[in-house]
This record gives C-alpha cells, structure tokens and sequence, in this order.
C-alpha cells in the first residue's frame, strides 16, 4: 500500500470516528424531541423538508444534492425509527418503483408492508394498519393513474407528501440475445413508455401485460424466449439479466408518487396543495374556478379531468396549486373558488419533492 493511500484511509477513519459520534449525538436529540411529542404524530413532513433544503442550500460538494438527500433522508429514517415504529404500505410487490419510491422518501428504517393493488393500500392506511402509504399518481410520459385519482376523491386520506422518481426502464431476460424474445412481459405503464423502442428493437414480439414490473421479471424467469421490461432493482431479485438499460422513450422519463395519511401536515415554506373540483353547469364555469386562482396569482402546477363516475360525461378535475393551504394568498382564492365551484374537496397541502 503506498504511503498516500495509507495516509487517506487513516484520514477517513479519524472522520468516521467523528461522523459516529455526531450522528449519535444527532439521534440522542431526536429520541428527546419524541419524548416530548407524546404520543404525538412523529413524521413531520414539513420539517424533514426543511432540513433536506437546508442541507442542499449549504452543500459545496463534491457530493451532488441528490446524494445529500439520499443521505440526509437515511439520517432523519434512523433517528426516527428511535422515537417510534413506522409502517409504510406500498404498491408492491417488492422490487417495483413504488418500493423505491417509499424508500426514498421513508428511508430504510421502516416497515414496509407490500399491497397487491392501489385499493389495497388506501385500505391499509384508513384502517390503521400501516400509518402511511405511497401509490403513483402520475408518469410524465403515460400521464394519470386513474385508479389513484379515483380513490383520492373517494378517501378521507390526506396527501402528505409527493415523491418525485426518475424511472429507468431495462430489458430483463434469462439469455440476452434479443433476436430469441418472443415475448415482452410488463406493466402497461411500462409498455407505454418503451413503445418506441419495442418498435424499432422488438417489432414482432408479443407485448403482454401484467399487474406489475415485478411479476413481469418473475414470468420472464420461467421462460427463456421471454423478457420483462422492469427497474433494474428487479432482475436480482429474479435472477435475470439486464440485457439493455435505458429503454424509455423519453430519458426524463419520472413517475410522481404520493404519500398517503391522515395528518395534515404543516407549511414548509415551498408548499403544495391538491384539491378535486367540479364545475357548474353553464357557460365560462371552468374558466370561473381558474380565474379565482389567477386572481390571487396562484400558479397552478396540475391540472387533468376525469369522469366523474357519477354521472354520464360529467367530469371532476384534480388540481395542483403552488402554496399551502394555510398561506394568505392560497386561503383567499380557494374560498373564491369554493363560491363559484360545484364541489371542491382539498385533498392536502404538503411540501415540494426535495
Ligand atoms: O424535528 C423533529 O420533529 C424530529 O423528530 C427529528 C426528525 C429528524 O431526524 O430531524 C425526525 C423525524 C421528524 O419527521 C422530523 C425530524
């Protein structure tokens, strides 16, 4: 070993020995905050927001900010974990990017409870059995999840928190020449957002759907002309070969994911709410409600119809607004638009993905 690598290494574990007892230092002082939160709710969103952006702010590298965050996150996990349990239900099963998106918003320090579908895990947090949950709302190629916005209307749940996933699709197979694959097994999602790329690389193989990117890789490991297209997080999990990485259509390629519960969660300073609104009957309703927001310069970040399922071509919109429910200017436009809607239900404030 040379005399400069040596020196580095005694370096690093001066330091470590420093971060250990830093970071120690840092859970005694979490564990007396959950004392004096008694019995209060531990997971406070607004200020795990704060410190992540705080963090960021100060950051001179070389670490990116993505990795501060990373970092921080599994902090902020384990020091909670010492002030209470928490459990956390996700669209599973283990190994799909909703896993990873409950990860990277929770940290490893929780107990994660997999849920075979969207209804499974509103059912789960409204029952008391797991405290939050985390479904996808939306991809930026596919566009909505219709499920998740569908039981949002229903649900007493509260958004408490969005997490923003870059999604990175892979060709998974058991043998990796590309001319044997008959057939393509994957989320619909997934299917959507390879499309391209299926057509130019696959062009005969059947695609077949199925319930998730994780079943995908598993049917794909019981046959070898077969492949799945799924995260790369999948193929060990299953045994399978990352055959070609990157697949999507679109390299920006992001699934939104919210966090469900039933806290509403305070303002963090750079804030969302998302509400569900339906609109009167009569000429210039829907550009009434917009108005409202304008009115108060409130931008609006989301804005999507869907059916109503109460009524034939009658529709609900979900939208996204900057700014907590709390802020001066967001109480006065939504109580104008409260006037001119035919419903509105808040669904949540909560703070902008870190
Ligand atoms: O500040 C608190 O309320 C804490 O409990 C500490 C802490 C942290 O580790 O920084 C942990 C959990 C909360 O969600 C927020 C922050």
């Amino acid at each position: 070993m040379s005399d400069k690598l040596k020196q580095c290494r005694e370096q690093i574990d001066a330091l470590d020995e420093a971060l250990l007892k830093i970071v120690n230092q840092r859970a005694a002082l979490a564990q007396q905050i959950g004392h004096l939160k008694e019995g209060g709710v531990v997971l406070r969103p607004e200020r795990e927001a704060q410190v992540l952006r705080r963090l960021q702010d100060a950051n001179q590298g070389p670490l990116s900010n993505v990795a501060i965050a990373a970092l921080f996150t599994e902090v902020m996990s384990q020091c909670r974990a010492l002030e209470a349990p928490l459990s956390v239900a996700y669209l599973g099963p283990e190994g799909t990017f909703t896993e990873a998106a409950a990860l990277k918003r929770f940290g490893s320090a929780v107990q994660g409870v997999s849920c075979a579908t969207i209804d499974d895990v509103f059912r789960a947090v409204e029952s008391g059995e797991v405290q939050y949950g985390v479904v996808p709302v939306e991809n930026s190629t596919e566009g909505a999840i219709g499920r998740t916005l569908d039981l949002l209307l229903q649900s007493t749940l509260q958004v408490c928190g969005e997490v923003m996933l870059p999604i990175h699709q892979c060709l998974l197979a058991q043998q990796c020449d590309v001319s044997q694959i008959q057939s393509v097994y994957s989320h619909p999602q997934s299917l959507g957002q390879c499309q391209g790329w299926l057509n130019v690389n696959l062009p005969a193989a059947a695609r077949i759907p199925v319930s998730s990117n994780a079943e995908a890789a598993r049917l794909a490991a019981g046959h070898v002309n077969c492949a799945a297209i799924a995260g790369a997080q999948a193929a060990g999990h299953f045994g399978l070969n990352v055959c070609v990485e990157n697949i999507e259509d679109d390299a920006r390629n992001t699934t939104r994911f919210l966090v469900l519960g039933k806290q509403q969660v305070a303002a963090s300073g750079e804030d969302k709410t998302s509400m569900v609104l339906s609109a009167t009957n009569r000429p210039g309703a829907v550009h009434d409600l917009l108005a409202s927001l304008a009115k108060y310069d409130v931008s609006m970040t989301k804005f999507e119809s869907r059916p109503s399922r109460s009524g034939l071509w009658e529709y609900v919109f979900y939208v996204d607004i900057e700014g907590h429910q709390t802020d001066e200017k967001v109480v006065l436009a939504l109580a104008e638009l409260k006037q001119s809607a035919a419903f509105m239900k808040i669904l949540g404030s909560y703070p902008l993905a870190v």
